[in-house]
Formats: C-alpha cells, structure tokens, sequence
C-alpha cells in the first residue's frame, strides 16, 4: 500500500570521468578491458524467467580485432520472438499494477549500480564490441544511460503530476495508464545508452517490453540485462531477444496486442515497418504509438566572421569522434570563402595528430567501424568520391580491414554542392566541404535547408549576431537539434532533449518528457459528489 506523494531525488547530470593517466578510473578500467579480452562469454537470450541458449551461437569480435573472440551469443528465431510476446504479456498484470515509486527505485537503483560497480564493466564492454574509445564510452554508456534513467523517472513524476481542474462539487482525475498489450524496443549499434533508454522507458511507464538489440551491440546490451536484473527488474518486464529483424518484425506487427515501437536506427528501416504498421492497422486492438529516431545529413554553416579555429575543432570532433558513427556526426560543411584557406591549415595540422587503432590505447582518438558491411559501405562512398572530377580529397582516403576495420578520417572538398557525399547519409568518418563565396551567406542557407531530406542536428558559426539570428531563422525546420557556435553533436540528457524532424523522425526526444508521454493512454475520471436527481433546469418552467 501506498501512502503518500513522493518526491524522487532530483536528477542531475553524472559528472564524466577524466581517465586522465594515473587516474583511479583509468587503472579500474584498463582491469576490466584486460579480464573481459580474458574469457569468452556464451551470451543467452532474457525470456521470462529464463536464460535461453539454442546452441544456434554467433560470435562477438572487437571490431578493431576481428580475429579475438570476445563472445558467442544464442540466436533465436520465431519461436523466440512469440515466447518473449507471451513473457510480456503474462509479466504485464502484476507490472502495471506495481505501484510507480517501486517502479521507479528499479531504475533509481540501475543507474546508482551502473555509476558505481558496473561502470568500468559497461564502459569496457561497449570500448571492446563497438570500438569506442574510453572518453567516447564514458559519455555513453556510463553517463548518458546513467542520466535517462535517472531524468525519465523524474519526468514520470512530472507527468503524473498533471491533474485537470475540477468545478465545484466535481473531482477530475487523469490516470496515466500503460499501453494495452506488449511493446517493442528495437534499437541501433551505435549507442549503448539508447540501447539501454528505449526499452526501460517504455517499462518505467508500467509497459511490458520485447528488446531486439543490433547484433553489434550484444555485447554491452547483455551487460545492461545484468544490471536491470540485478537492480530487481521482474522477470516478463524486458525480454531480450536475438533473432533478425525482419524475422521478429513480421510477429510483432502481425499481433492483435502490438501495443508501441521504440525504434532507434535507419530512415529506410524506420519507414518500412511504419508501412507494413500501417498496412496491418486492421489487425490491432489499438492504434500503436509510432516513435523512431533515424538518420541524419548533419550540418555545420559558417559566417565569414567566425573564428577559423573554432571551426576547424568543431569539424574534428564532430566528423571524427567515434569514427563519425554517431546520428549527429557533422557530415557536410559550407565554409566560406574569406575563411577557408585558414581552416583548411588547421584542420589539416589536427588530422596529422590522429591516432588511429584499438580502444586499449587511451591514446587513440579514432577507432575502427563497426563491421564489414558498414567498412566496405563507407569506403565506397570514398571511392565513388574519388572518381567525380569535382571532388578533391584533402585528408584520409585510406582504409585497411586486414585486423580490424579501420578507415582514415577522410575530407573531401566539392565544388558541387549536391555531390553524393554531400546529400547522404555515410555514418563514417567522412566530412564533404563546399567552399561558398563569403557573400552568398544567404543563398547558401538555403542550400543548406534543401539539400536532405533529413533534419537531425546542425551548427551555425559566426560572431555576427544578425547572422546567427538570420541562420536560425532561415533553418528553422532544418535540425531538431541546432547549435550556435558548437559542433552538432555531444546532446546532454535534461539540458538538449534529442530528436529530429523530417526524415530524421518522429522527434519525440528521447530524455525528454514528450517521450515519455508516447507510452502512456490517459483516461480521465470524472467524479460528481451530488448526484444530480431531476432532469429539468433549475429556471426551465420559470419563464
Ligand atoms: N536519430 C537518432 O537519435 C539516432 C541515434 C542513433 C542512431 N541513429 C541512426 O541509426 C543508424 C545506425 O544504426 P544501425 O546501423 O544499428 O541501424 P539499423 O536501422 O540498421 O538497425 C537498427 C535496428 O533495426 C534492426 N533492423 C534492421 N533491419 C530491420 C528490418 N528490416 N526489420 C526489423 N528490424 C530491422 C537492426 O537489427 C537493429 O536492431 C543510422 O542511420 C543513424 O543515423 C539515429
Ligand atoms: N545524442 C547523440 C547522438 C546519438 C545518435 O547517434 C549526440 O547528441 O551526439
């Protein structure tokens, strides 16, 4: 029973760790790199209760070392994916009716575990199966996972805290019920931490969660099961299942119970299971909520006033930090013309003092790619680059997958602003450039806004205060996420709520209270303490 409205403790942003050398952090780290490259793990699949093992086993592999085995995980298959359905299903009674604070203290306590014991455990997990450096780790796996949690419980409450009036001799209540049925996590490779948001704040919400993570992401995502386990997450809450995408999609979005997507990944994966929703629309006992956080074209726009510098620092952390695979990486850049021979020279001197291999050298600033698929997508945009007589390729260009699958930060400057590399989305360390005229500032706004048809982060440079005014206006529909004067990306939970528009999607921000409004179906009650006992007027016959 519960007596009483709480408070939860109010959130803040987890403070990131330097890992300087000499550092605490550091030499905890480098133990756990060292005793998970040690053993190789068998990864199950969470199904209820149960920890599922096929015998069907696929193999895990840093992908700056592709030959060491880190772990095998258990691929299901359609029979997988209707037993974690039912696992939700039958969890769901027992889980909406839990009242929310114990809900809550969960994921209080999975947060507090994951800034505590599991830090260096995460943070090696995603170092060694995405190949993120420990910087790029720590804002991710530990921080950023750390503060949805933390901020999306407090959000919950802000939300439950929304009452309608009530006149007199009325009581109005809203009620913030979970969504019928089951819902479906289905998250990209990219980010631990959104692996770890959307199906957790979907639970929090009371809702019962199927997850299917990217194969690339098993290995952090089994860590993240561990600690939602440990931190008292009922078994049914989350099940956690590998089996291909298709294969799960065509169950789940066959189901009368489908209840809500979660989706983190590609525009085309994104727009494909909307349609094939949309299609079976018929078959559900609701309409489901639709959220997806997709691809991006991002930019960064400069004045002719800015500082050379600044821009040329936004353009290496922003293009190059985790090898260009984040969602808001800066892919495409219009410098103008007063301004380029300067950013060019310093832009250049910084890519000379890259680093490049595997995420046990702290000194490493670039990492290898994902897998094959995406080293043998990104280096034929390079090549196909190559070939356009328009292109020059300033930097980079080079790429080698005999050990791991390595790419060279790559610039490439066109001459045609509508090149390939400047309209689609690479999701390497790739940067194009179009150098404008510097008095066609306006104009090339406009370029900006047109070029693609995605809309997720963007930065405007200049020290001139009608210029950022005019850039802010002009691309207004251009990023859900803009910058002034910073590199697009780095978004921090509870200070730059994330998501895009356009092709980019459904812009519900993620660590965000809009986001966690999609997983809830309000009903509101009404209750009339004198209940009226005549049907007339009270002046009706007094005319
Ligand atoms: N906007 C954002 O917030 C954001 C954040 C991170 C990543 N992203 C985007 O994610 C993409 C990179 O991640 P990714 O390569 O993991 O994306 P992806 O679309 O290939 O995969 C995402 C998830 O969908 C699954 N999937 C793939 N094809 C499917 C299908 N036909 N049916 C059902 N499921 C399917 C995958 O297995 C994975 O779990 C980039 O486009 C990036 O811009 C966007
Ligand atoms: N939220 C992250 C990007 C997530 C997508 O990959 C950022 O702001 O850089």
């Amino acid at each position: 029973m519960s007596n009483g409205f709480f408070d939860v403790p109010h959130p803040r942003n987890e403070p990131v760790l330097s890992y300087a050398p000499g550092s605490k952090e550091r030499a905890v780290l480098k133990r756990a790199l060292e005793d998970a490259r040690s053993k190789v793990l068998d990864i199950p699949m969470y199904i209820g209760g149960d920890e599922v093992r096929t015998g069907n086993t696929r193999p895990l592999t840093p992908p700056h070392d592709h030959k060491h085995l880190l772990a095998n995980f258990h691929e299901g298959d359609a029979t997988h994916v209707e037993q974690a359905i039912n696992a939700a299903m039958g969890a769901k009674a027992l889980w909406s009716e839990l009242s929310w604070e114990y809900r809550a203290s969960i994921f209080l306590r999975a947060a507090d575990l994951l800034a505590g014991p599991y830090r260096p455990v995460i943070n090696a997990a995603t170092m060694l199966g995405q190949s993120k450096n420990a910087y790029q780790a720590e804002i991710d796996s530990a921080c950023e996972l750390i503060d949805f949690l933390r901020f999306n419980v407090y959000f919950m409450t802000e939300i439950y805290r929304e009452q309608p009036a009530s006149s007199p001799g009325v009581w109005n209540r809203m009620e913030y019920r979970p969504l019928e049925g089951f819902t479906f996590a289905l998250t990209p490779f990219n980010f631990t931490a959104i692996a770890g948001n959307l199906p957790t704040c979907m639970a929090m919400m009371g809702n019962t969660v199927v997850w299917k993570p990217a194969y690339t992401q098993i290995y952090a995502a089994n860590v993240i099961m561990q600690v939602l386990k440990e931190a008292g997450l009922p078994d049914g809450v989350i099940n956690l299942i590998y089996a291909d995408g298709p294969t799960v999609g065509n169950i789940i979005f066959n189901h009368r119970d489908f209840g809500g997507l979660h989706f983190t990944g590609s525009t085309a994966v994104f727009q494909g299971m909307w349609k094939t929703i949309g299609q079976n629309i018929h078959k559900y006992k609701s309409y489901p909520r639709i959220v997806g956080e997709t691809g991006g074209k991002d930019f960064i726009m400069v004045h002719k006033s800015a500082n050379a510098k600044e821009v040329s620092t936004a353009i290496s952390r922003g293009a190059f930090e985790f090898q260009g695979q984040k969602c808001s990486a800066a892919s495409r850049c219009y410098i103008p013309s007063n301004l380029w021979e300067d950013v060019k020279k310093y832009l250049l001197e910084d890519l000379k003092t890259f680093k490049m291999g595997g995420t046990e050298d702290f000194g490493n600033f670039v990492n290898a790619v994902i897998d094959e698929k995406a080293f043998n997508s990104i280096t034929g945009y390079i090549e196909k680059a190559r070939q356009n007589p328009l292109n020059e390729i300033i930097a980079g260009g080079k790429s080698d997958k005999s050990k791991g699958y390595f790419i060279e930060p790559t610039v490439i400057v066109s001459k045609d602003p509508l090149s390939i590399t400047m309209c689609e989305e690479i999701f390497g360390p790739v940067i194009t450039i179009y150098v404008y005229h510097e008095e066609n500032f306006e104009q090339t706004l406009e370029l900006v806004d047109s070029t693609s048809p995605y809309a997720l982060t963007g930065s405007i440079f200049s020290k001139d205060r009608y210029a950022i005014e005019l850039a802010t206006k002009k691309l207004t529909n251009s990023a859900g996420n803009f910058y002034i004067n910073d590199k697009p990306t780095g978004a921090v939970v509870g200070q730059q709520p994330f998501g895009g528009a356009r092709g980019s999607g459904t812009n519900d921000k993620a660590g965000a209270k809009v986001n966690l409004l999609r997983w809830t179906s309000l009903r509101t009650i009404k209750e009339t303490f004198v209940t009226p006992t005549d049907y007339r007027y009270p002046f009706l016959d007094k005319e």
